[in-house]
């Protein structure tokens, strides 16, 4: 099935000839709305109602959803409806898909594990394995999730063994493994998809068995259920920040692409090293190395965890920090998840961006007076700009050359010629101990690459921008 086209289960009639539906009873609410109680009018059957506009994105949600839904841990979709609807006072009637799914009444897994009277590892590792086998079975079927986070794993009702099922499909996309589609420019896009690029080739030149194909999207998921795992053993996540603001930090990204995160003595100290095992494997920096989900099913631990009772109820049953901890995780896998529409370059002459066109009027010779937005902003030479590129371009793209650092330290050291009013790019390189000549301790290529596109993308965001190009 592809991308964007019509699901073939979809009813255009009206869904009130099957379903009774409380329009003002909710299950939960998401970024598209409630989600509603249905009852099947044939057979008295309760279901959930998930109601999200129709436009292609959602029929790619419907598509990728009704295409892993019939595995045990994964949320079932019964019917799928296209009706026109007005669920709004005041609205008009908009076109809506409305999803009928499975029931799913034990609530959200973390609610689940803040009731429980004993939570040991090995019920950890019961979860892990349920979530595991549906990323397998989405996996196999090369749909990556990328929104697996507390909230879209639901439990099917409120006794003791009740399964767990993933839901959620928003963000979901068919990972065909084709990164070389030439729609990007290496300067802009996420290092990830380069080095998955560079992965291929190495598969086309014979350097490396192609039997476990790698790619970015499903390294994303894996990722993910490392800081699932990391949370239900100790009740915090990984990777937090002591002010939770809307907004993910700089630091935030830098301590995750870093894998800065420790194992703190209090929670961990009667954690099992096999358990800490999987998760340091899941939250590998470098995607290509991180487990697969086929390593993480054959992991000795999901079958033989210890019976240790664990600290993490009593954490969760803090509302106010559940909710802390899952803003936290929501706000990280966007920022893991690449981009759909990678950025690109634009000549200054298409550009639409308005900073751009002030520039391109200020060119045209008006007076500086009427556009003094234009004077404050500082410029990004383009000579800086291009030697922040050069050590992105050189960490990521071969040719490989034998003296690998001195090359890379030579880059370095023109581009601080060039940056070195730059906080930003002094502190990317205090992180492997630049010593105004070299890096003291060893560079992680894909990581520097990493947070000096990032700095160019701020740079270049914060409406600092070249003189002879826009970015859109
Ligand atoms: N099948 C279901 N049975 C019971 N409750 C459900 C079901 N599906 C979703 N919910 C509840 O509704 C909430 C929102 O659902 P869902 O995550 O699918 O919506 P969304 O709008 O895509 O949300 P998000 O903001 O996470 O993208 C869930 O967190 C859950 O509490």
């Amino acid at each position: 099935m592809a991308e964007g086209s019509s699901c073939p289960r979809i009813k255009t009639h009206s869904i009130l000839t099957d379903f009774d539906v409380f329009w003002n009873q909710k299950l939960g609410t998401g970024i598209s709305g409630p989600v509603r109680p249905c009852v099947k009018k044939s057979s008295k059957e309760r279901f959930a109602l998930k109601c999200i506009l129709d436009n292609p994105r959602s029929r790619t949600e419907v598509n990728l959803h009704v295409m892993c839904s019939g595995h045990p841990n994964v949320v079932q979709v019964l019917d799928v409806y296209a009706n026109d609807l007005q669920l709004h006072d005041g609205d008009s009637r908009k076109p809506y898909l409305l999803m009928v799914l499975e029931l799913m009444e034990g609530g959200e897994l973390f609610d689940r594990i803040s009731k429980e009277q004993k939570f040991t590892e090995r019920k950890a590792a019961m979860y892990l394995k349920q979530v595991a086998d549906a990323v397998r079975h989405c996996h196999d079927l090369n749909v990556a999730h990328r929104d697996l986070k507390p909230e879209n794993l639901l439990l099917k009702d409120n006794t003791e063994d009740a399964q767990i099922k993933l839901s959620d499909f928003g963000f979901a996309k068919i990972d065909d493994g084709n990164l070389q589609t030439p729609y990007f420019t290496p300067y802009y896009v996420a290092p990830q998809i380069l080095v998955a690029h560079r992965h291929q080739t190495k598969i086309k030149m014979g350097l490396i068995p192609t039997s476990k194909p790698y790619t970015y999207d499903k390294s994303c998921d894996m990722w993910s259920l490392g800081v699932i795992l990391y949370i239900m053993l100790s009740g915090y996540p990984p990777f937090y920040s002591e002010t939770p603001s809307r907004q993910i930090t700089t630091e935030m990204k830098r301590k995750i692409l870093l894998g800065d995160y420790q194992f703190p003595e209090t929670e961990w100290q009667q954690v099992s090293e096999e358990a800490k095992s999987v998760v340091k494997s899941l939250l590998h920096t470098d995607p290509s190395c991180r487990m697969t989900v086929y390593e993480l099913l054959s992991h000795i631990w999901l079958t033989n965890a210890p019976e240790t009772k664990l600290s993490s109820p009593a954490v969760f049953s803090d509302k106010e920090g559940l909710a802390d901890i899952n803003l936290a995780h929501s706000q990280q896998l966007t920022a893991m998840r690449i981009p759909d529409c990678p950025l690109t370059l634009k000549s200054i002459a298409e550009s639409e961006n308005p900073i751009i066109r002030k520039r391109k009027y200020r060119q045209s010779n008006v007076d500086d007076s009427t556009c003094q937005d234009c004077i404050k902003k500082p410029t990004l030479s383009s000579a800086s700009l291009k030697s922040l590129r050069d050590i992105i371009a050189y960490c990521i793209l071969p040719p490989k050359v034998d003296d690998d650092e001195n090359v890379l330290n030579d880059l370095v050291a023109k581009c601080l010629e060039h940056n070195s009013k730059e906080n930003g790019f002094h502190s990317i390189l205090s992180t492997w101990n630049w010593d105004g000549k070299r890096f003291d301790s060893k560079v992680d290529k894909s990581q520097l690459a990493h947070l000096v596109s990032e700095l160019v993308q701020t740079l270049t965001r914060e409406g600092i921008q070249t003189e002879e190009n826009g970015v859109s």
